[in-house]
């Protein structure tokens, strides 16, 4: 049935393909998945992975793609392990209820990919076809599966029989065309595997795909936002001046930039109406809503509880965002904006950056791991990680980086660095830099009225910081103000710059220029 033979899919019990979701939904209550929240969500606790676990994924050595992978940043596996894992697996679905979502990622039709995902719950095929392209019903007729992944969390892996880390394992076949995924029902490896296929597959088709959110303005310009998790993709890019193309993985190719995905995954831990209302009204029936504490009686989600994990999310499709534009598709950027969460709190809330600047701070990606996001990262942890999304990359940083040079110098894009992190000192002692103000800043430089204000060099970073921001006190523009303590400032700062410079080492391939454009040490 559906072709699943050929994938050595035999024998299962029922088979439900694209449920709309209201059946999905009673599917998911029936088998006691998750609890409907009273905003109408259904809502589950994820178990032991509540974040991704970068040490359990893998992609398969092949010959046809041993040489361009970037090996130093992504883990291997053989062929013939990978085989014997996905015979065990499919061994496992025998006798088993599946649910199939059949999409597609890429919202431009001459880059989409069909992908079909094989889940053994419910409510993972409905964030599925929340979170992919839904194909309509002609579509859904023609459908042609290219890539499949399957995710059964209740399958664990044995690491001394199977070669993996533990019992959760996420491997992608690039020749196989397979993603398979057990041990960990985190609705983030399903999603951010599909990204790492994408970023595999659309370099090779001359277009750049990026970790970042998209939207547009009144008058038709478009916005990039790049940022690690939890730096405020999502939030920011949710923005009801604006609208919105998407919040996560975008391809930008000569045509402009399209959306990977058809829905959106906000991290919701002290989600307010008053702040992130756009996402606050997007959490509603269809919405799946994961390690989201709730109140027994009434089943009102409480936002503010970390008790599972801080990494709580809501994954709901782009429609219930007003506004979002419904081919997933804008122009060329003109203006990029790079989310850092500096935990040193020394970077500044806005800078400038130059073009050779811009692919200085692109390959560094210096920002934090945000707790919980990662397994093991349970206060933020800096990090460098390249091109903003170095977990999902896996071809090497100069492919993207040379990419994305090219296009800011050919469409003319201006780049700000953004930090959403911490000011007035390091995590602990300082505070996070106050989501209005981010908002007033990114509004400023996306309409302009950053190109009339005066600016000064940073003289540790080389960063160009504007001396006023309509809407923000200028004190807090210039971080070293925002510290009682300046010469903790200026010691956390060179900590920094010196930080910067050794991970820059690596980068051999680059101009001199770029190489200089980085922090004085
Ligand atoms: N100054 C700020 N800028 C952006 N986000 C902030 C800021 N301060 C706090 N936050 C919080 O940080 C989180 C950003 O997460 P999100 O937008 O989902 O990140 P991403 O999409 O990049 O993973 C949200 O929970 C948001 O409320
Ligand atoms: C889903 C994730 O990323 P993001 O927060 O960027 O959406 C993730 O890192 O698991
Ligand atoms: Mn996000």
């Amino acid at each position: 049935m559906y072709g699943l033979e050929k994938l050595n899919i035999i024998n299962v019990k029922n088979v439900y393909r694209n449920l709309p979701v209201p059946k999905l939904v009673e599917e998911a209550i029936k088998r006691g998945e998750g609890v409907l929240a009273n905003n109408g969500a259904f809502n589950v606790y994820t178990g032991k992975y509540t974040g991704r676990s970068p040490n359990d994924k893998f992609i398969v050595d092949e010959p046809e793609v041993h040489e361009d992978i970037w090996w130093e940043n992504n883990k291997a596996i053989s062929m013939d392990k990978f085989e014997r894992l996905y015979n065990r697996l499919t061994a496992y679905l025998q006798n088993r209820d599946i649910f199939i979502f059949d999409g597609f990622v890429g919202a431009d039709l001459q880059y989409r990919i069909p992908i079909r995902v094989i889940t053994e719950y419910a409510y993972q095929s409905l964030l599925a076809r929340q979170l992919f392209i839904r194909p309509n019903e002609e579509e859904l007729r023609n459908h042609i599966p290219e890539y499949t992944l399957i995710a059964a969390p209740k399958f664990n892996s044995i690491p001394e029989l199977d070669g993996v880390n533990s019992e959760a394992f996420i491997i992608l076949s690039f020749t196989k065309k397979l993603i398979i995924i057990g041990g960990s029902q985190y609705g983030g490896e399903i999603k951010k595997s599909i990204f790492t296929l994408m970023n595999y597959l659309m370099p090779k088709r001359g277009v750049l795909s990026m970790h970042c959110s998209a939207n547009i303005g009144k008058d038709g310009d478009t916005a990039l936002f790049f940022g690690l998790s939890g730096t405020g993709k999502t939030t920011l890019s949710a923005d009801p001046q604006r609208f919105l193309i998407g919040d996560d993985e975008h391809g930008w190719s000569d045509k402009g930039i399209f959306n990977f995905e058809g829905g959106c995954y906000a991290k919701c831990i002290n989600l307010s109406k008053e702040k992130e209302p756009q996402i606050w009204n997007a959490i509603k029936f269809g919405t799946v809503l994961e390690n989201v504490v709730y109140d027994e009686n009434t089943r009102e989600p409480d936002y503010s509880s970390d008790k599972i994990t801080e990494n709580t999310r809501a994954a709901y499709s782009i429609d219930f965002i007003p506004g979002a534009i419904p081919s997933g598709m804008g122009g060329h950027p003109k203006a990029i904006i790079f989310l850092t969460a500096d935990a040193f709190g020394v970077l500044p809330p806005i800078a400038k950056l130059t073009k050779e600047q811009a692919m200085y701070y692109f390959l560094s990606g210096y920002t934090s791991k945000l707790a919980g996001t990662e397994r093991g990262i349970t206060e933020p942890q800096a990090t460098f990680s390249t091109c903003f999304g170095a977990p999902f990359l896996p071809l090497k940083p100069m492919v993207y980086a040379k990419m994305l040079g090219e296009k800011i110098e050919k469409y003319n894009t201006k780049v700000y660095l953004v930090n959403t992190g911490w000011s007035g000192g390091p995590y602990g002692i300082g505070s996070r830099i106050n989501l209005t103000y981010t908002r007033t800043m990114v509004a400023a430089a996306l309409n302009g009225s950053l190109d009339n204000v005066e600016f000064v060099k940073d003289p540790i970073f080389n960063l160009s910081i504007p001396t006023s921001c309509p809407g923000v006190p200028s004190e807090i523009l210039n971080p070293k103000n925002t510290w009682a303590d300046k010469e903790a400032y200026e010691k956390a700062a060179k900590n920094l710059a010196t930080r910067f410079a050794e991970n820059f080492k690596k980068y051999k391939d680059v101009t001199e220029e770029i190489k200089k454009s980085g922090p004085n040490v």
